[in-house]
């Protein structure tokens, strides 16, 4: 009788008319496009929506982590990368915001980092639908988020000490107020910022248990900052001469096997 009642449209029960609601929340994702249209073309437009897209992609990671799934871990690496990409834009604006874009988010860095980061979903599914008891190995997880958050501190460690001489892009002009630092987390590793990458980006694969991407993204990251350090101290020499040379006899890089630039 109550459902007769119901399709004869009298009164719709309070379950479907709160569903309609929520329908028409979820559809309010069509406005993301027409934003611009309404708002121009602003830099902080952009900003907003890339926010709230690693928001939304952070509070599902811990809807995830805090789930009973046997996803756990890709919970815990969901909020590790929007964590790390929204950090490195909210950090530039402390330190440095004449230099804030929207690359400052640093989710367009490359295209092979793009690839790297699909990469590593396609290996987690592929082995999670494959071989799933590798995907359970907890100590590694753990092993792994351990190396995120060190990477991640010593990062935003690093950015913050650099203040305003920090630049995602590395600078060939010497700016009037650029100084060398050698304090702080730089009387111990030349380059902590990069230190701090490095592992981080080792340590998502250690943390999603993934073999072929723990080893691609050693040798692809090892190779990209040996050569960024080569490019980055050849102005660093060029802006500060004896005195970088002097700092780089006494404090090394803080990457494996790699020396930086030689100087003769
Ligand atoms: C992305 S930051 C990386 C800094 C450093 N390589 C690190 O890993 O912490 C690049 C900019 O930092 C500047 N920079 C690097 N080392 C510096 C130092 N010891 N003192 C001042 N500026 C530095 C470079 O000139 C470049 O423009």
């Amino acid at each position: 009788m109550y459902s007769i009642s119901i399709m004869a449209g009298s009164k719709l029960v309070l379950e479907a008319r709160v569903s309609i609601n929520g329908f028409i929340l979820g559809l309010s994702v069509v406005v993301i496009p027409l934003i611009r249209t309404w708002f121009g073309r602003h830099d902080w437009v952009g900003a907003v929506i890339r926010a709230c897209f690693l928001g939304v992609t952070f509070g599902c990671g811990l809807i995830i982590t805090f789930s009973e799934t046997t996803w756990t871990h890709f919970g815990w690496y969901m909020c590790s990368l929007s964590f790390f990409h929204y950090s490195e834009y909210l950090v530039t604006a402390i330190i440095n915001p004449r230099s804030l874009s929207l690359d400052s988010f640093l989710l367009n860095h490359s295209v092979e980092y793009t690839l790297a980061a699909v990469s590593s979903w396609v290996e987690f599914i592929v082995e999670k639908l494959t071989v799933p008891e590798l995907k359970q190995l907890s100590w590694l997880s753990f092993l792994g988020l351990f190396m995120v958050l060190c990477g991640e501190g010593l990062r935003k460690a690093a950015m913050l000490t650099a203040g305003s001489n920090f630049n995602h892009i590395v600078q060939n002009e010497k700016a009037q107020s650029h100084v060398l630092v050698t304090s702080g987390v730089y009387a111990y590793f030349r380059h902590p910022s990069y230190v701090g990458w490095f592992y981080w980006s080792i340590g998502t694969q250690v943390m999603l248990c993934n073999p072929l991407c723990i080893l691609a993204y050693t040798i692809a990251s090892w190779r990209f900052f040996r050569e960024r350090i080569e490019e980055e101290e050849l102005s660093l020499i060029h802006f500060f001469a004896e005195d970088y040379v002097e700092y780089k006899k006494r404090v090394p890089t803080g990457l494996p096997f790699i020396s930086g630039i030689r100087v003769n």
